[in-house]
Parts: C-alpha cells; structure tokens; sequence
C-alpha cells in the first residue's frame, strides 16, 4: 500500500562529529535516490558534513538552509544541513567541542520537529559518556527527546526493530545488578502496552503479538531458578490479556529467538538490555533500528553507536542509518495519513 508522505522534511542530528554519524548521512543522502528515502535535512555543521564526505570519497554538494522548508527542493540536488557553525572534524577523536556540537543538534533537530517544523526525528549517534561531560543530563537521547516532549522517561518505550525481529527492553541503560528491582508488574504492564498501541498506531499492525520474556533460566523453573517469573512477569502478562491485549509469556528466553519462534509473536518484550539486544544485533546489525514510542513525535535512530574506531575509514555501513530514515519517514506518513 503506498502511504501519504509526511509533509516535512525530516530533521537528522549530525550525532558526535568524531564518530560515524556525519559520513553516514552524506552516505544516506547519496543512497536517498536507490533506497527512495523521504527528503531529509541535517542539523549539524555544512564544514563536518563536507569533510566527511571528502574523506569517505563521496561527491555530493552540502547547501545551507535557514529553515527546514527549504530542505524539499534542495535535497534532490544537495545535502541540506541547518547549520550551527564549524567544528573540528577528527575522525576517532571525540572532545568536548564535538560533544557540544552533538548536544546542540540533537536539541534544535527535536525542537524542531515538537514543533510540527519537521516531520519525524533521526537521531546521529552520540557517546553519552561524551555529551555528559557538556551537561547532558539524561541516559540516553531516548530520555531526552521524552523530557522534551513532557513525557516521563519511564512512558518513553525503547524499541529495536529490523527485517527479523523487533525487541522492547523493560529496563534499558541500568546496571544488571539493579533489573531485578526494577522489574514490576505494572511497570512491565503499562510499558507493553504502549508498545502495543504504538504497534498499531505508528506500524500498521492491527493486533500486535506480545512474547515476554521471563527473566531467569527457563522462567524460573517453577521457582527452582527464581522468582519474578512467577511473581511479577505472569501477572504483567494476565493484566495484558485482560485489557484485551495478545501477550504471552514469560517464555524462556534462550528459545524465543530462533526463526520458528520468531514467526509467532510481533515485538518480544524483554526484561534487560541485553536480552533485547543481543538478538537484534546479531540477526540484523546492519539494517537495525531504534525508534522511541510512546512520543508525540516519531523519533528513530540507528541500532548503533560513535564506532569511533572505524569512524573516517569509509568502512561504516550505512544500512542502520538509511533504515532509521526510511522507517521515521513511515511511521510519520502513517500518522499523518490517519
Ligand atoms: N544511537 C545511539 O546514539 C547509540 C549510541 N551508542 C554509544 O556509542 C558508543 C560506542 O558504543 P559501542 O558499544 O562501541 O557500540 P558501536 O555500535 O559504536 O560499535 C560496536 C561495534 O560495531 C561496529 N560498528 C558500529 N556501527 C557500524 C557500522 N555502521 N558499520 C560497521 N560497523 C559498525 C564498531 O566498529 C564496533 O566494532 C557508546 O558511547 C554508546 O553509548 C551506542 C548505541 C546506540
Ligand atoms: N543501546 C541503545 C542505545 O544506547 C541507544 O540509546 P538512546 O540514546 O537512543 O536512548
């Protein structure tokens, strides 16, 4: 089915100028034409963009807008960019300037599109460790788009989404020791079901399939390995299905991923961080997706990180990049069709 196009451009922050965020957004924009992506702009710095591009080989014009309507007629020729000012660009070598760069994009971009300006939010990678050391106060970009929009940080539901599987984490940017804790039965309640909601809203699924996953060996083994399978997944998942909602679970989590499996369920809400990760990342690293539901606002980012270690070796690929910009790009078409 062809869906109606959001009627912005979308608004992609540069990420941290060290890391691979500002080469594969020129390497997306020269994709845009083969992958049909919606017109995008970035915001960020015209000089890094332009470097970026040198360095990577790629020839593409980077133009100025001063606004994000200009972005339509600009894009089909040049890589638009709302451009806060310069920056050093040294590949793999993060500093506080570049920190500063990447904070300051990530606000504009969001306040951009809260503002109905743009029509969905990309987020570059950032290193948070980077960002905190010029006061960025949140745990992740997830945290801080949800602050933006007034949402709690808790209603702000991560998920990861590519060609195999999507996965919700309970718990996300928190030490293992601390999950156990953190898990409860209306927290893992109320976060399931804005990720169901979100699954019809925003990705055309009408009746969206929910696997929890239990969190010890085997869910537990009838208590032999644990309790919260019992005592706090189960009766997140009966007030689930009484609200009409199709969960199941806790299911062992070690067998919820193989492809058979995978066939039965729409999203696999998980207990952790790496529960969750773990098998998107291995089944679909390279065309991943984070998007953040539960907004106001669509915003989604790729699945990985700064790879300050390969950033301006023109070995990063862009899959992640080009399927967060397609993927923003439809679930703002949706939401504006409907
Ligand atoms: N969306 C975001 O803003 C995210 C940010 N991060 C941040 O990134 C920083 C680095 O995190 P890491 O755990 O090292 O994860 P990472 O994703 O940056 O790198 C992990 C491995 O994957 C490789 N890799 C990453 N992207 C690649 C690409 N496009 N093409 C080819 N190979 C690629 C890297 O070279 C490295 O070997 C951390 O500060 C973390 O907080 C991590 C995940 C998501
Ligand atoms: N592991 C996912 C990740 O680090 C991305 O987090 P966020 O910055 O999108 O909140």
């Amino acid at each position: 089915m062809i869906q109606p196009s959001s009627p912005h451009p979308l608004a992609l922050s540069i990420g941290d100028p060290a890391g691979v965020g500002p080469e594969l957004a020129c390497a997306a924009w020269a994709l845009s034409g083969t992958a049909a992506l919606p017109p995008f702009f970035v915001v960020g710095s015209r000089r890094v963009l332009e470097k970026a591009a040198r360095r990577r080989g790629l020839h593409l014009k980077v133009r100025a807008i001063t606004a994000p309507h200009e972005a339509a007629a600009i894009f089909p020729n040049a890589l638009p960019v709302l451009d806060l000012g310069d920056a050093d660009y040294t590949p793999g070598v993060p500093d506080d300037q570049g920190a500063a760069l990447a904070l300051a994009a990530l606000t504009e971009a969001t306040r951009l599109v809260r503002e109905g300006k743009a029509g969905a939010l990309v987020t570059g990678p950032i290193a948070k460790s980077r960002l905190a050391r010029v006061g960025f106060d949140h745990p992740g970009q997830t945290e801080f788009v949800a602050a933006a929009c007034g949402v709690a940080a808790d209603d702000a539901v991560m998920m990861l989404a590519g060609p195999s599987l999507r996965v919700v984490p309970i718990t996300v940017h928190v030490a293992l020791s601390r999950v156990p804790s953190l898990l409860s039965a209306e927290r893992i309640e109320r976060r399931s079901a804005i990720a169901a909601e979100a699954l019809v809203r925003d990705f055309g699924i009408p009746a969206p399939r929910l696997a929890v996953a239990g969190l010890n060996p085997h869910a537990g083994e009838d208590g032999r390995m644990g309790s919260e399978d019992a005592a706090v997944i189960a009766p997140a998942v009966a007030a689930l299905q009484s609200r009409g909602i199709d969960a199941r679970g806790p299911l062992p989590a070690d067998t919820m991923f193989h492809a058979a499996a995978r066939a039965t369920y729409d999203v696999a809400i998980c207990m952790y961080h790496d529960q969750a990760l773990i098998p998107i990342k291995a089944l679909d690293f390279d065309e991943g997706v984070n998007v953040t539901l539960g907004l106001p606002i669509v915003r989604t980012s790729p699945d990985h990180g700064t790879a300050f270690a390969i950033a301006g070796t023109s070995t990063a690929r862009p899959g992640a990049t080009v399927a967060a910009i397609r993927m923003a790009g439809e679930c703002a078409a949706r939401r504006h069709g409907a």
